[in-house]
């Protein structure tokens, strides 16, 4: 069992998005606390990406409010949004859309790279997350060359060199195999730990769910009927 300190690293209040006329989002409150691993559940189409990618500052929300700490991000621009993607956010997604050119130890590099730091620093950070994640065998192989277990791995180091205070991912293991993805989230848990990263992890899988501290389930775009997830009812946080 692990305690999360409970001060709010990020906060959704009447949180409400649309595609047209397709409603994904209509009215969510969630609080992400530092150092806790949340999973997000729910059917296909509930509106768990949308959400996640709203929390994320990708997509701006119709209405209603996201704040990170004291940062409310509807009042960030576009140039803020992006600095604390690459400074205080990590994402991984369920392809890891890494470059193909570059070898894993590159691609892991790379958001350092992107904030000014040395290729020395960033390297040795680079290889440092591969070997902590269990990938420090590929480090000078190109995604071609990797399974996919191991590009995820590559991608899960990259998103985690920066030492994020919130790591958003979105079905990291939903293109590999159980045991697989298992493991991943295994290496990723224990990681997040260790930095006190907060996590919020869509997924479809109650195998992967289980590695949460709590869950939080969506239908329809909205949380169930009592306004807490599955897990909030069941009295997690584990
Ligand atoms: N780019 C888009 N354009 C139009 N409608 C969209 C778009 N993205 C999502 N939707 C719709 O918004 C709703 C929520 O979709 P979303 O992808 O957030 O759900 P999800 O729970 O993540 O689904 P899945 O588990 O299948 O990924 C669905 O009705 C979906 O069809």
């Amino acid at each position: 069992m692990t305690r999360t300190s409970g001060a709010t690293v990020l906060r959704a209040r009447g949180v409400v998005k649309s595609y047209g006329p397709t409603p994904a989002l209509r009215g969510i409150d969630l609080d992400l606390a530092e150092r806790e691993i949340l999973a997000l559940t729910g059917p296909s189409g509930s509106g768990k990406s949308t959400l996640l990618h709203c929390l994320a500052g990708i997509l701006r929300p119709d209405a209603g409010e996201i704040t990170y700490g004291e940062l409310a991000l509807g009042g960030c621009s576009e140039a803020e949004r992006s600095r604390l993607r690459r400074t205080e956010f990590g994402v991984l997604f369920q392809f890891g859309q890494l470059v193909e050119e570059l070898t894993a130890a590159e691609n892991a590099a790379l958001p350092l790279l992107l904030t000014g730091r040395g290729r020395k620093e960033a390297r040795t950070a680079a290889l440092e997350w591969l070997d902590r994640l269990g990938a420090a065998d590929v480090a000078d192989v190109r995604p071609p060359r990797m399974s996919g277990g191991q590009q995820q791995l590559c991608a899960a180091a990259r998103a985690l060199v920066t030492a994020p205070r919130v790591l958003f991912a979105d079905e990291p293991t939903g293109a590999l195999d159980q045991l697989t993805g298992e493991k991943l989230l295994g290496h990723l848990v224990r990681a997040a730990r260790e930095q006190g990263t907060s996590v919020l992890l869509v997924t479809h899988s109650p195998g992967i769910a289980a590695y949460a501290d709590r869950e939080l389930s969506l239908y329809d775009g909205e949380t169930d009927a009592t306004g807490l997830g599955a897990g909030q009812r069941i009295g997690v946080p584990r």
